[in-house]
């Protein structure tokens, strides 16, 4: 997307952790944690969309979930309008709520399928705000158009839509109370590919329209292309590479990256530089490999990357890596698909 991005930061995440304790027998005893999220950190700029990918399980929606602490953190800060959002009294939280929302992966789980369409989309209204009944069947007409919706069908069921219709349903809902900033997990997974590429539209006209921010989560590296200015490209819990999309797509730096772009079944004409095969499978974030967790999946990896962690840092302007040897030379990419192979 080539639009004129502000320099704002609209929400900074410091150093989030998240860990899930591992309990065993009749007592509970914790025995071990998932480090579903090991110390991220990022900032999100107003009218941005990061686009936030990786395999499932590697911690991509829990820290879409911690960001807007609809999880607590095991550790670290998210700061929105100056203030650390994982430290505020209930109060204080109520009233950032509304700026913080989210759009669910599943248009048929996640709609209450005994409430009206218009009782669905009205509910944030009804909860935070005092408008009259009248007042909010208006509003509801009002998001109904917005997202593409007939506002006459508004007293009907959720069954009575499609998939694509009940994500509209789900995004007006999660717009009702002119959100700020809004997580996208997974939000056009479950849909046809025509209808994802509408839902996606949809989402980008709503961001020029409103000025939305987005963090929008997927595993499909395609999806996110397309409506994302940056990505974030996450590994077991951790941060592999940041940068502007299309310089990410066209010259990754990390090799899980580089990885991740050559299996896209659709030939990607910037990178007919062959297939890296990677060994093996994701491990347990239970017990995530010593050094760079990926080094045992990594065809480039040598004895520095088993023994000490990559911090992530800037390599090329806007472009940050965590990876002791990123590929950042000419030829880079078809050395590691090459050494995969072999
Ligand atoms: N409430 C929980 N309790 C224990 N472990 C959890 C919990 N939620 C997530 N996890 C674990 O944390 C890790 C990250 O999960 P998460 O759902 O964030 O990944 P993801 O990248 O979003 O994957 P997916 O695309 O499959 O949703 C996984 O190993 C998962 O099993």
């Amino acid at each position: 997307m080539s639009r004129q991005l502000s320099n704002e930061t609209l929400i900074e995440v410091k150093n989030i952790k998240k860990y899930f304790p591992i309990k065993k027998g009749l007592l509970s005893r914790v025995v071990g944690q998932v480090k579903a999220v090991d110390d991220i950190s990022l900032a999100i700029k107003k009218g941005e969309t990061f686009g936030l990918v990786g395999e499932s399980g590697c911690g991509k929606s829990t820290l879409g979930r911690v960001i807007l602490r609809l999880q607590s953190a095991s550790d670290g800060e998210v700061i929105y309008a100056g203030k650390n959002i994982h430290t505020l009294g209930s109060s204080e939280l109520r009233g950032l709520r509304q700026d913080l929302q989210i759009i669910f992966q599943d248009p048929f789980g996640s709609l209450n399928p005994r409430f009206l369409i218009s009782d669905i989309i009205g509910e944030p209204l009804k909860v935070h705000t005092n408008m009259k009944p009248r007042e909010i069947e208006a509003r509801v007409v009002e998001l109904m158009e917005l997202v593409g919706l007939d506002a006459n069908r508004r007293n009907r069921y959720p069954h009575e839509f499609s998939g694509g219709q009940r994500q509209r349903i789900g995004i007006a809902r999660a717009i009702a109370l002119n959100p700020k900033f809004i997580v996208a997990d997974e939000a056009v997974s479950a849909l046809d590919v025509s209808v994802q590429s509408q839902v996606l539209n949809l989402l980008a006209r709503l961001q020029r329209e409103l000025g939305l921010t987005f963090l929008f989560i997927a595993h499909g590296l395609n999806v996110v292309r397309h409506i994302s200015d940056r990505v974030g490209v996450m590994y077991l819990g951790k941060m592999a590479e940041v940068g502007p999309t299309e310089e990410v797509y066209n010259k990754p730096l990390h090799p899980y990256t580089a990885a991740l772009l050559s299996s896209i079944p659709r030939p990607n004409p910037a990178l007919k530089r062959g297939r890296i095969i990677l060994k093996g499978d994701v491990p347990s974030p239970a017990n995530p490999p010593s050094g760079c967790r990926f080094h045992p999946r990594c065809p480039m990896a040598k004895d520095r990357c088993k023994a000490e962690e990559p911090l992530i840092r800037e390599v090329l302007p806007g472009r940050q890596v965590a990876c002791h040897f990123p590929l950042v030379e000419e030829g880079a990419f078809e050395k590691m698909a090459a050494m995969s192979m072999g």
